[in-house]
């Protein structure tokens, strides 16, 4: 499948254009997962220093695969990350939930605000955020689903919070400066899930890819921000893809019951009960 834009050239002629695609947090779990359905782009790969090694391996030898280390915290550095960028898919930050708000405030706060800004200055055309279904994860432990994503965000953890607020200043920026921004809610990114309490909310690695790529490919002038569940067609789900696939044509392919008899039979859910906040 080749997955070029079309681009005016100087004398009106269409041309065949790449596009560059930024992967914030590529070595980590998702972007490992995502990689290799990002394989028709120029793609940039970034993460910490201290991850360096890993990302050259994940590059390989493509050519048309480049590899830059350092904090987004920096925004000198995400400056130059952005620059001649079509769209940003960014998934850095600290997936961990519960966690506590020191631990949150940079990477999932700051983080996102730092990338929106850089990516807007820069032209950057779209900035996929990588959200999570803990930003709706009360409504499913109280047992309100199919969980719609125009719902109000009712988060059952900070992190959670802070997926929410991801969103909010997505739009924001959607409002003021026209970039588009799509928020993807993944639920459990895994090659299998791994209990019966992951069943409903889990995400396929090629449908995590699929989703990846309709969200980077779809029209802005139809799609200027949205958020969406990112679930496989799992017999159980209780989160409403159905916008998914009106706006971006994500048509999921997986369904998690087929691991029933192979998991451990544990029921609980991901997503956070009452408590503590961390
Ligand atoms: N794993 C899941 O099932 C899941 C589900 C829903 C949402 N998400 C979201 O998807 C994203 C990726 O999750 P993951 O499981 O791959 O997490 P991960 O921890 O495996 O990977 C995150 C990566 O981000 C990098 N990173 C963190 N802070 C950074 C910074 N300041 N500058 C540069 N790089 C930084 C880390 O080094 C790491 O490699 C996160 O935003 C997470 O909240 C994950
Ligand atoms: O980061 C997240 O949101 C994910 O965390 C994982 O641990 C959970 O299994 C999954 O359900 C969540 O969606």
């Amino acid at each position: 499948m080749r997955l070029p834009s079309m681009a005016g050239d100087q004398d009106g002629t269409a041309q065949m254009v790449q596009r560059t695609v930024l992967l914030t947090g590529a070595a980590g779990s998702v972007g490992q997962f995502l990689l290799p359905g990002l394989s028709e782009y120029a793609l940039r790969l970034t993460d910490l220093p201290e991850r360096e090694s890993e990302l050259s391996h994940l590059a390989g030898e493509a050519l048309s695969t480049e590899v830059r280390t350092g904090d987004l915290a920096d925004r000198a550095f995400t400056e130059g990350l952005v620059k001649d960028v079509d769209t940003v898919v960014h998934l850095a930050g600290n997936p961990a939930a519960p966690s506590s708000w020191a631990q949150l405030r940079v990477p999932n706060i700051e983080v996102v605000e730092t990338v929106l800004d850089a990516a807007q200055a820069a032209g950057v055309r779209r900035v996929i955020l990588a959200s999570s279904v803990h930003a709706m994860g009360a409504y499913v432990q109280r047992e309100q689903h199919p969980v719609d994503p125009a719902w109000p965000p009712s988060p059952c953890c900070v992190y959670g919070a802070t997926k929410a607020f991801a969103e909010a200043i997505g739009r924001t920026y959607t409002y003021r400066t026209g970039l588009s921004v799509v928020c993807l809610r993944f639920g459990g990114v895994q090659k299998r899930p791994v209990a019966v309490g992951s069943l409903p909310s889990w995400i396929a690695p090629e449908d995590l890819r699929q989703l990846v790529v309709a969200a980077i490919e779809a029209d802005t002038a139809r799609v200027a921000f949205g958020v969406y569940h990112g679930i496989s067609a799992n017999t159980r789900r209780e989160w409403d893809t159905s916008n998914a696939q009106a706006d971006l044509g994500y048509e999921p392919t997986r369904d998690s019951e087929i691991f029933l008899g192979e998991i451990d039979p544990d029921t609980t859910r991901g997503l956070c009960p009452p408590g503590p906040l961390a």
